[in-house]
């Protein structure tokens, strides 16, 4: 067996684009990249667990222990499905990330499709996209950061709705499709891990017009997602509802148009889904949205927020700067700092094998 060695990225993501809650996702051009190498054991080097190293964005809180990091316990997981109870020896793993945590980018979402790419190489498992994507889903249960993590572009997901069997076995616990396995239990983790069922997941990748950008504009303050979904009501008026789908309808074909028209994209990004429940965790947000236009901003398509927050996302085809920039001062007068980055809608995932 000689050494193996390959490098996985995978793209951020902005979920929802405003009336797309839970459904739509756009890959954008920063990324997750782990480069892996695995070394035969041999008499002199005895098995060891992974070892992992990490630069980029969240290097100083992300857990470097492989039993405890996000992205190789998804890889464990995946394994563990597989009847290999255990990480294969002498694995080193480099990260580096550009996505920030915690901030609407998709950053768990890129780690959990880091994982499931990791675990299928490692396993040498050769799986279908669409199980990769199953596996994902039963530790992300939403799909549209993910879906679009992994295929690219700007994509629609459902989850097809499961008999009582497969219902049960995709809501077990999440402590129980990835446990905090304790680093010296060897390969006794107990439970047999749960499967997925068999195509969980949907998608169809919408057309995206060459001329928008996308200006990410991050707050320098983390919302977890958890937080950012526990203040949302369980149901919706009728008239709130068709507000969203009407527009939803309609921006999944706007944003493909050439050239594209602000006037049908600002009204098409509005929300009444999740955004004006969260405002009251993001300082700013309805004055951004609000104040930013395509009238006082030429350029500007639409404003929203990006997946949970607190990132706003404005689409533009010119004028990147100024709308930042008033962005930020608007900000400002909340108290709030923040970075901006003009990104590109990108590709999906991949893995390269590279040549040692
Ligand atoms: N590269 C990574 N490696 C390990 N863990 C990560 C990585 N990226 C994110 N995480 C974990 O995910 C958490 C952030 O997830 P969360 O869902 O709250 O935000 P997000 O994914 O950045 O935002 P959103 O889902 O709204 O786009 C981090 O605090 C960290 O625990
Ligand atoms: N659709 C999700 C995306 C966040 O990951 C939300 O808004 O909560």
């Amino acid at each position: 067996m000689s050494e193996r060695s390959f490098t996985i990225s995978v793209p951020a993501t902005s979920a929802n684009i405003g009336p797309g809650f839970d459904v739509v996702g756009l890959s954008l051009s920063l990324y997750l990249t782990l480069k892996v190498t695995i070394t035969p054991p041999t008499q002199s080097t005895p098995p060891r667990p992974p070892v992992l190293t990490y630069t980029g964005e969240g290097a100083d809180e992300v857990p470097l222990d492989a039993y405890k990091n996000l992205t190789t316990r998804v890889a464990l997981y995946l394994l563990r499905c597989h009847d290999i109870p255990k990480f294969p020896t002498n694995v080193s793993i480099h990260v580096d990330n550009e996505i920030p945590f915690g901030r609407g980018l998709g950053s768990s979402g890129a780690a959990v499709i880091a994982g499931v790419l990791l675990g299928n190489e490692l396993g040498q498992l050769n799986l279908p996209q669409t199980r990769l994507l199953d596996f994902a889903l039963m530790v992300e249960r939403h799909p549209d950061n993910v879906t679009a993590a992994l295929v690219g572009g700007f994509v629609g997901s459902y989850l097809r709705e499961l008999d009582q069997a497969a219902t049960e076995a995709a809501s077990v616990p999440l402590s129980e499709v990835l446990p905090e396995y304790p680093p010296d239990a060897g390969e006794d983790w107990g439970l047999d891990p749960p499967q997925p069922p068999l195509g969980i997941g949907h998608y169809v990748r919408f057309g995206w017009s060459k001329s928008i950008r996308a200006v990410a504009i991050i707050p320098r303050f983390e919302l977890s997602t958890a937080t950012a979904r526990e203040v949302l009501p369980l149901e919706y008026s009728r008239k709130d509802l068709v507000f969203n789908l009407q527009r939803l309808a309609v921006l999944t074909t706007a944003l493909a148009q050439e050239p594209p028209d602000p006037e049908l994209i600002y009204e098409a990004m509005k929300d009444r889904i999740h955004q004006p429940y969260r405002k009251t965790l993001i300082p700013g947000l309805p004055e951004v949205t609000s104040r930013i236009t395509p009238e006082t901003h030429p350029g500007l398509l639409g404003i929203c927020l990006s997946g949970a927050g607190p990132t706003i996302l404005a689409l533009a085809t010119d004028g990147y700067e100024k709308i930042a920039e008033d962005a930020r001062a608007i900000f400002r007068e909340k108290g709030i700092e923040v970075d901006w980055k003009v990104l590109t809608v990108v590709g999906g995932s991949s893995v390269k094998k590279t040549e040692v």
